[in-house]
């Protein structure tokens, strides 16, 4: 609970798939007066996203689908390459991403590492997403992967040099936060 706002109420505004809300609040400003404020938030649950890196072969696993989003503000064909992500169920962050990773590019794996934590728009969505890194091979693939047929996901599942998905940040190929953070991560610390 924060001190420095008071008076907050919630409306609803839209709940069709996820949940849009408008909230008013009085918020103590800097001046010690309580100001009135009104900000719209964009609910759609947490999320987890990984790298999966192969330090012999020096790849990486990424994926690319299609994002209307991105379409509706100036992505011409709407595809994106990215880090297999997921949004959490009921599991926790761990376990959620493990099994997105099996359903998103096919890869069964076990060990993974936590790296940071961070709210992608705070001004707008509330959401926080859970990073994570995991070594795969070969013989970790139990099957094509390509998401859940039931989301019509339509995920093809891409194995890059990790200087190439580097390159592609440079090139504009790859525009998507968390892949950036990610293999920018990779990059500074050496994983790879
Ligand atoms: N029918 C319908 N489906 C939707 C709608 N909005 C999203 N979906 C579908 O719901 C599924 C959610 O798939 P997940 O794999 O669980 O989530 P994600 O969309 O990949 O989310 C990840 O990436 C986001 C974008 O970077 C992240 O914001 C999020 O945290 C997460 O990491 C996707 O197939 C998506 O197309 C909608 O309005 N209607
Ligand atoms: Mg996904």
């Amino acid at each position: 609970m924060s001190d420095k706002i008071r008076n907050v109420q919630t409306t609803v505004l839209s709940d069709n798939w996820y949940t849009l809300r408008k909230v008013t609040y009085e918020f103590l400003g800097r001046d010690g007066q309580w100001q009135q404020h009104s900000r719209e938030a964009y609910d759609r649950g947490n999320g987890a996203t990984i790298l999966l890196y192969n330090p012999t072969n020096q790849t990486v696993i990424l994926t690319r689908q299609f994002r209307m989003p991105t379409y509706l503000n100036g992505n011409t064909d709407g595809y994106m390459i990215e880090t297999c992500a997921g949004l959490l169920d009921k599991d926790n962050p761990e376990d959620c991403i493990r099994k997105e990773t099996e359903e998103e590019t096919g890869y069964k794996i076990s060990a993974v590492q936590k790296v940071f934590e961070a709210y992608m728009s705070p001004g707008s969505v509330t959401e926080i997403l859970y990073f994570f890194v995991a070594e795969y091979t070969k013989d970790m693939k139990v099957s094509d992967g390509g998401g859940l047929q039931e989301e019509t996901e339509n995920i093809e599942v891409m194995e890059m040099p990790f200087a190439r998905a580097l390159d592609m940040i440079k090139t504009g190929e790859i525009k998507d936060a968390k892949t950036i953070m990610l293999l920018q991560y990779a990059q500074i610390n050496g994983l790879i």
